[in-house]
């Protein structure tokens, strides 16, 4: 068990959405350089849950820790500040720019010519190419061409290489490697792991059970807005959270009650 100061404590969290109970009573903790896996059917509550940590949604009810100070204000640059980034499959980067434009979209350096201030596009490409390389981006590509042009697997490298550069704590990937080939996903899933071996969290929302034992440390399972298991895949099987799942809360219900 990990005795650590959670990275991240929710503490019985609720939210409604009018008279929609979306979140009921969840509490969770996730800890650094750890990688959980978040699952459930759809509309489970997983996706508010994340957009609770990353600032878009405020909680009816109940506390939220970042590294042990009370969340108060839910706002998301507060939580871009604190280091939480999500990398989704559609959306992040902007097509219509230079792979180096997107790899600082929103935080892009400034030299001074004459007093004036201007971007820095040599610093852009540099630090852009020789980070996202790591990541997987091959060489016939240049960071002056369009993300339009990159595969599905390379656009994830341009935002996993982005959290990493900017000093990411938390990475939340939501279902990464939807419409992506079996070479791609397994690229990404490459990442996930350096990301939690440098010692990032790393929350990976997925649907697929199986992929994500493989790569996780734990897994949380949502049904209905509220939380019905937390296991480490050491001791449970993929076979046995599929069962949780497909049960939905009664198969855990019938365990605590034995
Ligand atoms: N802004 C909103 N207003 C009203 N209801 C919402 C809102 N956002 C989500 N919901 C509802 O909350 C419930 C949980 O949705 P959520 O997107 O968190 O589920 P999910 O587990 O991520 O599902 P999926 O795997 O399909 O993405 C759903 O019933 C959804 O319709």
């Amino acid at each position: 068990m990990n005795k650590q100061t959670p990275l991240i404590q929710i503490k019985n969290l609720d939210l409604h959405f009018g008279a929609f109970h979306a979140l009921k009573n969840v509490s969770v903790d996730f800890h650094a350089g750890e990688l959980v896996g978040l699952v459930g059917d759809n509309g489970a509550g997983k996706t508010t849950l994340i957009r609770v940590l990353c600032g878009i949604h405020t909680p009816s009810a109940g506390e939220v820790y970042f590294d042990g100070t009370r969340v108060k204000t839910f706002h998301p640059k507060l939580a871009i500040d604190q280091g939480i980034e999500t990398i989704q499959q559609s959306v992040g980067l902007c097509d219509n720019l230079s792979i180096a434009r997107n790899f600082y979209l929103g935080r892009e350096p400034v030299k001074r010519f004459c007093g004036l201030p201007l971007l820095d596009f040599a610093k852009m490409r540099e630090m852009s190419g020789r980070v996202i390389r790591q990541f997987g981006l091959r060489e016939n590509v240049s960071v002056d061409d369009e993300v339009e042009r990159l595969s599905g697997g390379e656009r994830q490298s341009v935002k996993i290489g982005r959290a990493v550069e900017f000093k990411n704590r938390v990475v939340i990937m939501d279902e990464p490697t939807n419409h992506l080939s079996v070479r791609e996903r397994e690229h990404v899933n490459e990442l996930a792991l350096q990301l939690r071996d440098q010692g990032l969290l790393v929350i990976y929302i997925t649907h697929d059970i199986f992929q994500v034992h493989r790569l996780a440390d734990r897994i949380v399972i949502m049904e209905n807005g509220e939380k019905i298991e937390d296991a480490s895949t050491e001791t449970m099987s993929a076979e046995a959270l599929e069962e949780v799942i497909r049960q939905g809360g009664r198969i855990v219900e019938k365990r605590d009650a034995v």
